[in-house]
């Protein structure tokens, strides 16, 4: 998957500059000269994907029960606030003739979380882009995460999470593998429970 960010930060940074002097912020020293940098440097940072190449293996051994990475760390930002949203992925896949190496599962909610997101997309992304690269039998695909707009500013509900799921293929159509796609999350569950 191809990294495509392109960033003016000259131009980005004279703009927070200007924010900053509409905020009455004028007078601080620190703040007008190095914030506008260490801002737009952090958001570039937030928004730059890394290319990765989705490295795929022949199913020789005709692996035919669901692949499930749980527990991929996500932080991306609100297209509505610009502000952080920090929480868990979890991604299955049932093989057809191939299997997928198991960090590209990480990678791939990685690269669709550098960018201004909506949870629900992120996560109808991740599913979408498994159904595209593996032609895998049934996709599912389980975020929970934090929006920091809705913690720390407006409803402030401080405890408040949002789950989202993508299902495809025999994840929608067959009961038995959806079924097994929440037992296995929840024996991961009772698992880190017992740590
Ligand atoms: N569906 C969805 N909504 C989101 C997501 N992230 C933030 N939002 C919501 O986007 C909405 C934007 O609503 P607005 O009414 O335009 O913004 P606002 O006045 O700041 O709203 P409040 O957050 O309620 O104060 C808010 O309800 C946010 O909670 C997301 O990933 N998915
Ligand atoms: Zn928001």
């Amino acid at each position: 998957m191809d990294a495509e960010t392109d960033i003016n930060r000259l131009a980005a940074e004279e703009a927070f500059r200007s924010f900053l002097a509409a905020f009455g912020m004028k007078d601080n020293e620190e703040i007008m000269d190095n914030t506008p940098r260490r801002v737009v440097e952090a958001y570039a940072e937030l928004f730059t994907p890394k290319a990765f190449a989705p490295t795929v293996f022949h199913n020789e051994e005709h692996y035919d029960e669901l692949v499930l990475v749980r527990s991929i760390p996500l932080r991306s930002v609100c297209e509505h606030h610009f502000l952080p949203f920090v929480g868990t992925a979890h991604v299955a896949y049932l093989p057809d003739e191939e299997v997928i190496g198991l960090s590209k599962l990480a990678r791939v909610v990685e690269t669709y979380s550098r960018r201004p997101q909506r949870q629900e997309r992120l996560t109808v992304q991740v599913a979408q882009w498994l159904e595209d690269t593996l032609r895998p039998r049934g996709v599912g695909v389980l975020i929970t995460a934090r929006h920091s707009c809705m913690t720390l500013r407006g409803a402030r509900a401080d405890n408040a999470s949002t789950v989202t799921s993508a299902f495809r293929g025999t994840l929608t159509t067959e009961s038995r593998y959806r079924a097994d796609f929440f037992s296995l999350l929840h024996l991961g569950e009772r698992a880190a429970e017992t740590r």
